[in-house]
């Protein structure tokens, strides 16, 4: 079966002190090759500490940000960066800051409005209809659509966000902290919410968190990046259950209760992104750290079933 998302060797780095004339000072590799699919249907939960590569991933994703190289493809198709619109129907966005990600001059329905009108060209009654099917799928109400961002709060908010971003009738949501600014006892209603529109409309998610218990809740699948690589991926039952890389495990003993961030994970050295190491970027925090890690990059290879892990001593520990 197609992949509803397959990305190939997707790699993005920064120029540092950029000079007029010449190379530039140094490279930060914020992603580093990286290939993966995303089965249609599927929520592919994506965990890593802050500065793992997680927002630069999901602006490639969308096509906010171009790769340094690889390849992204939707439902078999390879995205054309010259073609900002492709992108924009297939794969949609939505922030973590519900209210700051919409624009405070227009109203609701200008916000919703224009996706439809740019990427769909439509106007009219037909316009209007769609408006109203988009609202009542996020349970709004319609006289909501003349008011201005800040008259919402963020539960509500983050309703409008997602609204715009369906007006695309994108294939593919990229869920960036979708719920991690609002309220806990709002979070539940847009988790909610979220689970009927994917079943409804059949799409797919990439639901990016620092929350493992939210993540291990709405993900079939779990990818863990490290340093700017995917260090393990496998069935969300298994993967904080049964973890076959050291990062992983950390990951999982260090976030033990409901909606508790990745706190203790950080406490660690991570490497120098301008200086990365020539073997694995988690030795210098691994307890089963061997000659072989430092000398050797490992790949992400199959470990069990649908378990991978980039480790030379997967789940030795
Ligand atoms: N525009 C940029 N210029 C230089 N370095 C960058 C740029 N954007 C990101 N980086 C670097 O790339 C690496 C990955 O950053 P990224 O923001 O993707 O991580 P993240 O996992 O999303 O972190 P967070 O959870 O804090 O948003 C970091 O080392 C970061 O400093």
């Amino acid at each position: 079966m197609t992949a509803a998302l397959k990305i190939t060797d997707l790699t993005r780095t920064f120029a540092i002190g950029k000079r007029l004339f010449g190379p530039p000072k140094a490279r930060v590799h914020a992603v580093n090759p990286m290939s993966f699919e995303v089965r249609a249907g599927e929520t592919l939960g994506i965990v890593g500490e802050s500065g793992c590569g997680k927002s630069t991933l999901a602006r490639m994703l969308v096509g906010l940000l171009p790769p340094t190289s690889g390849q992204i493809e939707i439902e078999g198709r390879a995205l054309d960066r010259a073609d900002p619109a492709a992108f924009g129907r297939l794969i949609q966005y939505v922030f973590q800051d519900p209210v700051s990600s919409l624009n405070p001059r227009k109203t609701i329905r200008q916000i919703i409005e224009a996706p439809l009108r740019n990427l769909h060209g439509l106007h009219g009654p037909a316009l209007d209809t769609r408006i109203a099917e988009l609202f009542e799928a996020v349970n709004l109400r319609p006289e909501f659509l003349s008011r201005y961002p800040h008259e919402f709060s963020g539960g509500q908010a983050q309703r409008i966000g997602i609204a715009r971003a369906l007006a695309a009738s994108p294939r593919i949501l990229i869920l960036d902290e979708p719920v991690s600014a609002l309220d806990v006892s709002v979070q539940a209603q847009v988790l909610n919410l979220l689970a009927e529109l994917k079943a409804r409309l059949n799409l797919t998610y990439l639901f990016i968190s620092h929350d493992l218990a939210v993540v291990e809740a709405v993900s079939d699948r779990i990818a863990v990046l490290y340093f700017g690589s995917l260090v393990e991926t496998g069935p969300a039952e298994k993967v904080f259950a049964a973890p076959r890389h050291p990062y992983t495990k950390l990951l999982a003993d260090s976030a033990p209760v409901v909606g508790r961030p990745l706190g203790g994970a950080q406490s660690g050295e991570l490497p120098d992104p301008l200086n990365p190491p020539s073997g694995c970027a988690f030795a210098g925090r691994c307890p089963r750290v061997s000659d072989i890690c430092r000398a050797e990059v490992p790949k992400l290879r199959r470990i069990e079933g649908d378990q991978f892990a980039a480790c030379h001593h997967p789940g030795e520990f």
